[in-house]
C-alpha cells in the first residue's frame, strides 16, 4: 500500500515483521526512516529509530524548511521525541541514529539533541546504539554516559515536577469567563490548537503554546512547544505541528497547508506569534490563513492542580504546581 511508505509508527508486531526482533535490530528500520527525511538544504538525511516504553517503534527524520536558516530545522531525534509526545507515549527506552549517509553507522545524537533528550522523564536511562558498519553487533550506551557533566532540568525545576512525556495539563482556556464549551470532537482549528497548548511543555518560562494546521483536503495536524532547560534546543509549536504533518500527511508538501492557528498566552514571556507567521509565510500555501488566539491560564484550577510524582528514593510526595 502506498500509505505504508509513509509509516512513522509501528506496533511491536509490525516492527518484528520489518526485522526489528530485538534491540540490536533497530537498524533494520533505518532505511525506511532515511528515505522519509526532508533535507533540501543540507542534503544530509538523518534517520532515527526508537522504542517507546509501550513497545511501539517510532521513526524520526530531519526536516529542513526551505527558504529558512538551518536552525529552524527539526533534528531526527527531536522529530522522534515529538512523535512520542503526540502519540501519548510515556517514555523512550532505546534509540538508534544514523551518522553516515549510507545508513550503516550509528552514533550518539548531536549535542543539541542529547540536551533535548534530557527533558524526557528518566532520560539518563535511554540507551543509544553505537555501531560502525564494520561491526556485526554494536553496543548500547546510556545517555548518562553520553552526556557527562550535564545541565539538566533537575538543576532548575522543583523536585517532582513533571518532565516531558509525563502527564500534564496547562489549564488554559480561550476565554477567562464562562465560554462556549466545544465538544471534544468539534472541528474548530482553534480548539485543536488550544488542546495542543494544554499539552505544551514550557516549565521554564511558563509560555505554553500550540499550533493546529489544516491541509487542502481538510485534514488537521497539531503540535505544541517543547522547551529545553538549555533554551536553544527548544522546539517551536509550528515545528511540532509539522512533525504531525509529516508523520500523518502521507508525503504532502508544506505548500498544501492552507490554514493555521496559534494559541498562546497574551503577553507570554516567550511569544511564538512572529516566528510562526514567518515560518508559515515561507513554507505554507501562499494564501494560507494564519490566526492567533490568546488563551488564559485558569489560576484557580492550576493552583489546585496536584500531581503525584512517582515514588522516588522511596519517598512519595505531593506537590502543588504554582
Ligand atoms: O543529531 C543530528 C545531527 C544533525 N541532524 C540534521 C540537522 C540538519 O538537518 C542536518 C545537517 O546538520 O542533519 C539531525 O537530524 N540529527
Ligand atoms: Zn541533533
Amino acid at each position: 500500500m502506498a500509505q505504508d511508505q509513509y509509516k512513522f509508527v509501528f506496533t511491536a508486531k509490525e516492527a518484528e515483521s520489518e526485522g526489528v526482533t530485538e534491540p540490536m535490530r533497530l537498524p533494520n528500520l533505518i532505511g525506511k526512516a532515511m528515505s522519509l527525511a526532508l533535507a533540501p538544504i543540507s542534503k544530509y538525511k538523518v534517520g532515527a529509530v526508537g522504542r517507546a516504553r509501550s513497545g511501539r517503534i517510532y521513526l524520526g527524520v530531519n526536516v529542513e524548511l526551505p527558504g529558512l536558516p538551518l536552525h529552524h530545522s527539526i533534528h531526527a531525534e527531536q522529530f522522534l521525541v515529538t512523535n512520542l509526545a503526540l502519540n501519548s507515549e510515556k517514555g523512550l527506552h532505546l534509540l538508534a541514529v544514523t551518522i553516515s549517509t549510507d545508513g550503516n553507522d550509528f552514533g550518539a545524537p548531536c549535542g543539541n539533541c542529547r540536551q533535548f533528550l534530557m527533558e524526557i522523564s528518566k532520560a539518563l536511562n535511554i540507551k543509544i546504539l553505537l555501531k560502525s558498519k564494520h561491526e556485526a553487533e554494536g553496543s548500547f550506551k546510556s545517555l548518562r554516559l553520553l552526556l557527562p557533566d550535564r545541565f539538566s532540568p533537575d538543576d532548575v525545576l522543583p523536585k517532582g515536577s513533571p518532565l516531558l512525556l509525563e502527564k500534564r495539563h496547562n489549564c488554559l482556556s480561550l476565554s477567562g469567563s464562562a465560554e462556549e464549551i466545544c465538544s471534544s470532537d468539534c472541528s474548530h482549528l482553534k480548539c485543536k490548537a488550544l488542546a495542543a497548548a494544554n499539552n505544551s511543555f514550557s516549565p521554564y518560562t511558563n509560555s505554553p503554546s500550540g499550533v493546529a494546521l489544516q491541509d487542502d483536503d481538510g485534514n488537521w495536524y497539531r503540535g505544541w512547544y517543547i522547551e529545553s532547560v538549555a533554551s536553544s534546543p527548544s522546539l517551536g509549536p509550528v515545528q511540532a505541528a509539522l512533525v504531525d504533518f509529516v508523520a500523518r500527511g502521507l508525503g504532502k508538501g508544506f505548500d498544501k497547508i492552507v490554514e493555521a492557528v496559534l494559541v498562546e498566552k497574551k503577553n507570554a514571556r516567550v511569544s511564538q506569534e512572529r516566528t510562526a507567521e514567518m515560518i508559515l509565510d515561507t513554507i505554507a500555501a501562499p494564501n494560507c490563513d494564519f490566526k492567533v488566539f490568546h488563551c488564559y491560564e485558569d489560576l484557580v484550577k492550576k493552583m489546585n492542580y496536584i500531581t503525584i510524582p512517582e515514588v522516588e528514593n522511596g519517598k512519595k510526595g505531593y506537590i502543588v504546581r504554582k
